[in-house]
């Protein structure tokens, strides 16, 4: 049987949401694992007054693609860039390139949504149901298609405790949902939204729910693989260690930790973090992809779903996680921290909102007030109340354990060959917890902050210069909160007398018996 890179040889590959994080390591690894790939069409929007192409040409600039640029200085040939905008009737495409994609594409991998959490719905909708089933309108057309990889998430079925790898019934039938919410305006589906999503947290696991949905019913008539990432995170080994591009995720929450703004977080320490490299789940995707058009047996056709998580293979809980993250941040600083990086987290509301209190709102405050007397504008209330939001967004999936079967990413890694199995590694049993975080932490430095690592001594400095600063406060201000005391209560005033000496006591017998023993 054709090894994985044997079989994308001469292949047509079609790609969505090429320029997002998970996209831009599909392309590269396909690039320097595949090179005998023909050709990728990257469906790509224009944004931002840029040009597709602008915009593609600045993609393949990115440092996720040295590897495969020192490979091969003329890897840009193999990409073609097409125009297409997904929230758009038949996607944008200009019929000339439909063409041309309909004759000659032999597998699709549909990466592109919105993981918006605060997403619209009509919008998360028109992009990740609408857009999903005109892409597999359009699958329909190509006369060589072998593959269709669907992109879903872990948490389209977080209503559920238990995941099995099978598409659950959606919440409401799409086609239902889409036909009514037409006609609807705006602020008549913002009222009814939370009805509709119901035990899911947001429109996104909404959306990739009734998503999933739409892609089984085509599951007749074309060859479906349905990857279910869980939390992606940093890359582990490739195209090297901890490289990450974004906010999303844990990703912020370990930079607001590491720069001292983060303090504390409702997540509960017991429970299982399910990160899962990007490397992993790429490499997950291509071997499917390959499966998938090779081994399509399943009778009657049904889209075979891969859970694709750590947390039944090799745990690793938020209490470890944040060990780790706080120790990485102490040993390799992010420059010009506003405090000492001490995050807790706490499953206990109470004890978080207190925090919140003393350790963000309350230094926030006195950092807007020296902002302002000297003649600058104020900034880190506005900087926590959008931490605020955004971790409040993140604390559902932190706060619980969920168990996901994961027999078919077992199934396929028994169906690799040795050396598919190290080119295309998913076997997160061999993953190092520890060493994983620390690359990731450093990789937030290098790839999403752009700060240099010959500056950790400098940083360093500074670290320390925020902690004589907290010691100075601390003694200030107890010695303030005492004299207060003191000078307003006799009852301060004894404790005070009766402290001061049991310690000349103490002391005095020390010194006496330390005499004695000379
Ligand atoms: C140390 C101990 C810690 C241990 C505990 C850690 C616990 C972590 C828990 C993580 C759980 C993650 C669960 C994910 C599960 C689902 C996975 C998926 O399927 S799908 C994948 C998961 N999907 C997601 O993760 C999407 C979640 N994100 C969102 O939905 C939105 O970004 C938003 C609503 C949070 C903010 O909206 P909005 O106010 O409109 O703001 P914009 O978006 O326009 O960005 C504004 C600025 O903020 C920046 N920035 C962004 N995020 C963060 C952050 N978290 N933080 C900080 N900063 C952040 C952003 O870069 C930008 O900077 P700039 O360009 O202005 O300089
Ligand atoms: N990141 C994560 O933790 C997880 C992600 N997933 C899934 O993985 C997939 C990729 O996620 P990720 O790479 O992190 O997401 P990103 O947000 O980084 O990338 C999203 C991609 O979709 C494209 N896109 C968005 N809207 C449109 C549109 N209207 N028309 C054309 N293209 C569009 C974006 O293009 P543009 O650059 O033009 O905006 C971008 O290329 C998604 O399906 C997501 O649900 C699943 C589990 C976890």
């Amino acid at each position: 049987m054709a090894s994985i890179a044997d079989y994308y040889a001469g292949k047509n590959v079609l790609i969505t949401g090429a320029t997002g994080f998970m996209g831009k390591v599909l392309v590269e690894k396909l690039l320097r694992s595949c090179p005998k790939v023909r050709t990728l069409y990257l469906l790509v929007r224009p944004k931002a007054g840029q040009s597709m192409q602008e915009r593609v040409s600045d993609m393949m600039k990115c440092k996720v693609f040295d590897r495969v640029r020192e490979d091969n200085p003329d890897f840009h040939q193999k990409i073609v860039p097409i125009s297409s905008e997904l929230t758009q009737p038949a996607l944008a495409i200009s019929p000339e390139d439909v063409e041309r994609l309909t004759s000659c594409v032999n597998i699709i991998f549909h990466c592109a949504a919105t993981i918006r959490f605060d997403e619209p719905l009509k919008h998360a909708l028109q992009l990740n149901v609408i857009g999903t089933q005109q892409l597999l309108n359009l699958a329909q057309q190509m006369h060589h298609l072998q593959a269709f990889i669907h992109i879903s998430t872990a948490y389209a079925n977080c209503n559920r405790r238990h995941i099995d790898e099978i598409i659950y019934p959606p919440p409401v039938e799409p086609k239902k949902l889409i036909d009514s919410l037409e006609w609807m305006e705006d602020s008549i589906v913002r009222d009814i939204t939370p009805r509709l999503i119901g035990e899911r947290p947001n429109t996104y696991t909404y959306t990739k729910a009734l998503a999933e949905c739409v892609v089984q019913k085509e599951s007749s008539k074309l060859n479906i693989g349905i990857i279910r990432p869980s939390i992606v995170g940093a890359s582990w080994q490739e195209p090297f260690p901890g490289w990450i591009d974004n906010f999303n995720g844990p990703s912020g929450v370990f930079i607001a930790a590491g720069k001292g703004i983060l303090r504390t977080m409702r997540a509960n320490n017991d429970a299982v973090a399910d990160l899962i490299p990007v490397d992993v789940v790429i490499n997950l995707t291509l071997a499917a992809g390959w499966y998938t058009a090779v081994h399509r047996l399943t009778f009657p056709p049904a889209a075979l779903v891969y859970n694709c998580t750590t947390g039944g293979i090799n745990p690793f809980h938020w209490g470890e996680i944040e060990h780790h993250v706080m120790s990485s941040f102490k040993r390799n600083p992010l420059e010009q921290a506003f405090r000492r990086p001490n995050a807790n987290i706490t499953s206990n509301y109470l004890m978080n909102q207190y925090w919140i209190l003393v350790s963000h709102k309350f230094p926030a405050l006195i950092y807007d007030l020296y902002l302002r007397l000297s003649g600058q504008k104020p900034q880190m209330m506005r900087i926590f109340n959008r931490l605020h939001k955004a971790i409040g967004l993140l604390e559902y999936f932190s706060s619980q354990d969920w168990e996901w079967n994961s027999e078919n990413m077992n199934m396929l890694m028994s169906h690799l060959s040795p050396e598919d199995r190290k080119t295309f590694n998913f076997d997160v049993r061999q993953l190092n917890w520890p060493e994983y975080i620390d690359n990731y932490c450093i990789g937030t430095k290098k790839y999403v902050l752009n700060e240099d690592m010959s500056d950790i001594p400098v940083a360093r400095q500074h670290l320390r210069k925020l902690r004589n600063i907290r010691y100075t406060f601390n003694t200030l201000l107890l010695v303030f909160i005492w004299r207060v005391f003191i000078a307003r209560s006799q009852m301060a005033r004894n404790i005070w007398y009766f402290v001061v000496s049991l310690c000349f006591k103490f002391l005095s017998y020390f010194r006496a018996s330390s005499t004695l023993t000379n």
